[in-house]
C-alpha cells in the first residue's frame, strides 16, 4: 500500500488549500497543478466529500492521502504518485471541515460538486425552497457549528467560522463545467448566508475573493482493473489509482488575496474574462462529446474513441464544430488547431470513455453545451442541423435507443419524448426551452432526424 512513512511521494506539504468534492477530476486536475508547482512543499490539500463518496475518502485516508495518477497517452502510459493531497475527509467530518477555515493558514477553497452542487433555482440564485436548503438553515440557525450537507451551507458555515476567528481573507475557486461557475458559486453563497445571518454580508463583500476558472482534463471514472494495470506495472499496491489524458488547462480570473501555489508555472493561464475559454471547450468538447454519447450510441458505439473511429460520427462531429466554431471568439485559425487536437484527444484509444457516462444528466447539459449555437443560428436565420441532430439523438435515447438514461430529471424528461414523436419533440423541446418548441421549422427538423436516427437505411 502506498505511504509515506514507506518512501512513497513526498512529506506530506501544510494544507493551505481546501477542496469540497473529492473526486477524480479533482485529482487529475487540481491536485496535479499543485504537485507540479515550483512551491509545492508549501501548499497541500485537504480535500473532502461532496455527497456520497466516503468508499474514496477511506481508501485514500489509509494511504496517506497519496494515490497514482496515470497519463495515458496514445502511446502507452505514465505513472506518478501525486503527493499533494495531504489529508482526506468524509463529509461527515464537519467540525475538521471548521477547523480549516478558523486557521489562518488557509488561503484557497476550491470545488468540484458538479452543476446539481449549487442548487439554483429558475431565477439562477440558491433555490430556497428545498428541503435540504431548509434543512441545513433551520440547522445553522440553531447551532452555527452544526452538521449541514449542501455546499451553500457547508461553504457559509465555514466562512462564518473563519469570520469569528478573524482569520483573513480567502479565495473561492469552482471548478465545474459549468459557464460562470465564479458567478453562480458567489451568487449562491451570498443568497445562504443572506438567509443564515445578514450580518456575514460586509465581511464577505470585503474577505471572499471568488475566482472564475475554465478547466479541462478528460478524466473517465478509473476502469475495475485500474489497480492491478498500476500494480503490474509500478510494483506498488494503490486502490484508488485515477487514469487521465496528457492535456491539461486551467484558465483563471480572479484574486487570491491570501495568496496561491505558483499554478501559472505549471502551466495555468490568469487572465481577465475567462468567457471566450469556456465557450470554447464546453461547445466544442463538452458539446462534441454528447453529440456522441447520443448519436454515437445508437450507432452502436459504447466510448469516445469508437464513436470518433466511425466516419459518419466524425462527419458529425466536424459540421457541429463548424457550427459551433462560428459563435467563437478566437481566430479561425486557432480554432482550426483546436480541433484537430480534439479530434486526437478524442480518438485516443487508450481512453475507456464510456459514452453512458458522458451521456448523464442531458437534461442539465444540453442547454450549457448546445443551446447557445443553436439560438445564435435561429436568430440569423438559418437551421443549424448538427445542433438540432444533438436535441434528436438525446430525444430518441429518452426513447430507448442507444445509450441508457441516467437524468436528474428522468421522470419528467422520459414520460414528455413517448408517443408520437411529432406531439413529443415539441413537447421536449419545449422543456429545455420554451420558445424551442414553438419553432416549427426546427420541430420538423428535429422529427426528421429523429425519424433518420431511428431508421438509418431511410432517406
Ligand atoms: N471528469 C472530467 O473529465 C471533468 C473534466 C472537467 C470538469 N469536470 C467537473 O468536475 C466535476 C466532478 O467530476 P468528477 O469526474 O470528479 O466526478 P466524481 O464522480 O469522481 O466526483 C464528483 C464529486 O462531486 C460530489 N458531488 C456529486 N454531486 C454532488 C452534489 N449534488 N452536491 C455536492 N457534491 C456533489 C461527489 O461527492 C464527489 O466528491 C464534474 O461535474 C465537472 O463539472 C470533470
Ligand atoms: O463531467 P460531465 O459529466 O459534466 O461531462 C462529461 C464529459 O463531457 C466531461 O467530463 C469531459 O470529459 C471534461 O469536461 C473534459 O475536460
Amino acid at each position: 500500500m502506498l505511504s509515506r512513512a514507506a518512501g512513497h511521494g513526498r512529506t506530506a506539504p501544510p494544507v493551505r488549500l481546501l477542496h469540497l468534492g473529492l473526486g477524480n477530476f479533482f485529482r487529475a486536475h487540481q491536485c496535479w497543478y499543485t504537485d507540479h508547482a515550483p512551491d509545492a512543499g508549501e501548499w497541500g490539500y485537504a480535500a473532502f466529500s461532496g455527497l456520497g463518496r466516503g468508499d474514496l475518502t477511506q481508501r485514500l485516508d489509509a494511504q496517506d492521502g497519496l494515490y497514482t495518477l496515470v497519463t495515458r497517452a496514445p502511446a502507452g502510459d505514465a505513472f506518478e504518485v501525486i503527493s499533494s493531497l495531504s489529508r482526506a475527509h468524509g463529509a461527515q467530518e464537519h467540525q475538521a471541515w471548521l477547523d480549516y477555515f478558523r486557521s489562518a493558514d488557509l488561503r484557497v477553497v476550491t470545488l468540484t460538486v458538479t452543476e446539481a452542487g449549487y442548487l439554483r433555482g429558475p431565477d439562477g440564485g440558491l433555490d430556497a425552497g428545498r428541503t435540504d436548503v431548509q434543512a441545513d438553515l433551520a440547522a445553522l440557525r440553531d447551532d452555527p457549528s452544526a452538521l449541514v450537507r449542501t455546499t451553500p451551507a457547508r461553504l457559509v458555515a465555514g466562512l462564518a467560522a473563519r469570520r469569528a476567528a478573524d482569520a483573513g481573507p480567502l479565495a473561492l475557486v469552482p471548478c465545474d463545467n459549468v459557464p460562470g461557475n465564479g458567478a453562480i458559486a458567489g451568487r449562491v453563497v451570498l443568497d445562504m448566508a443572506r438567509l443564515f445571518d445578514p450580518g456575514l454580508l460586509d465581511w464577505l463583500d470585503t474577505s471572499l475573493a471568488v475566482v472564475a476558472t475554465a478547466v479541462d482534463r478528460i478524466t473517465p471514472r478509473p476502469a475495475p482493473d485500474e489497480a492491478h494495470h498500476v500494480r503490474d506495472a509500478t510494483g506498488h499496491d494503490d486502490s484508488c489509482p485515477v487514469a487521465t489524458e496528457p492535456f491539461c488547462e486551467w484558465v483563471l480570473s480572479g484574486s487570491f488575496p491570501a495568496g496561491r501555489p505558483a499554478w501559472q508555472d505549471t502551466g495555468a493561464t490568469f487572465t481577465d474574462d475567462v468567457t471566450p475559454y469556456e465557450h470554447r471547450k464546453l461547445w466544442l468538447l463538452n458539446g462534441g462529446h454528447s453529440l456522441l454519447a447520443y448519436a454515437g450510441s445508437i450507432r452502436g458505439h459504447t466510448s469516445v474513441a469508437e464513436a470518433v473511429a466511425d466516419d459518419t460520427c466524425r462527419d458529425w462531429l466536424r459540421q457541429w464544430w463548424d457550427t459551433a466554431s462560428r459563435h467563437l471568439k478566437q481566430p479561425e485559425a486557432d480554432l482550426a488547431a483546436y480541433q484537430d487536437a480534439l479530434l486526437d484527444r478524442f480518438a485516443n484509444p487508450r481512453m475507456r470513455h464510456h459514452l453512458a457516462q458522458i451521456g448523464a444528466d442531458g437534461s442539465q447539459k444540453l442547454p450549457i453545451r448546445i443551446l447557445p449555437t443553436l439560438r445564435a443560428e435561429r436568430a440569423q436565420g438559418r437551421m443549424p442541423t448538427a445542433a438540432t441532430l444533438v436535441l434528436a439523438a438525446w430525444i430518441c435515447c429518452l426513447r430507448g435507443l442507444g445509450a441508457p438514461v441516467s437524468d436528474v430529471r428522468a421522470q419528467v424528461v422520459v414520460p414528455l419524448a413517448g408517443g408520437r414523436l411529432r406531439d413529443a419533440v415539441p413537447v421536449v423541446l419545449r422543456e429545455l426551452d420554451p420558445s424551442l418548441g414553438d419553432d416549427a421549422d426546427l420541430v420538423v427538423t428535429v422529427v426528421r432526424q429523429c425519424e433518420q436516427l431511428a431508421s438509418p437505411t431511410r432517406s
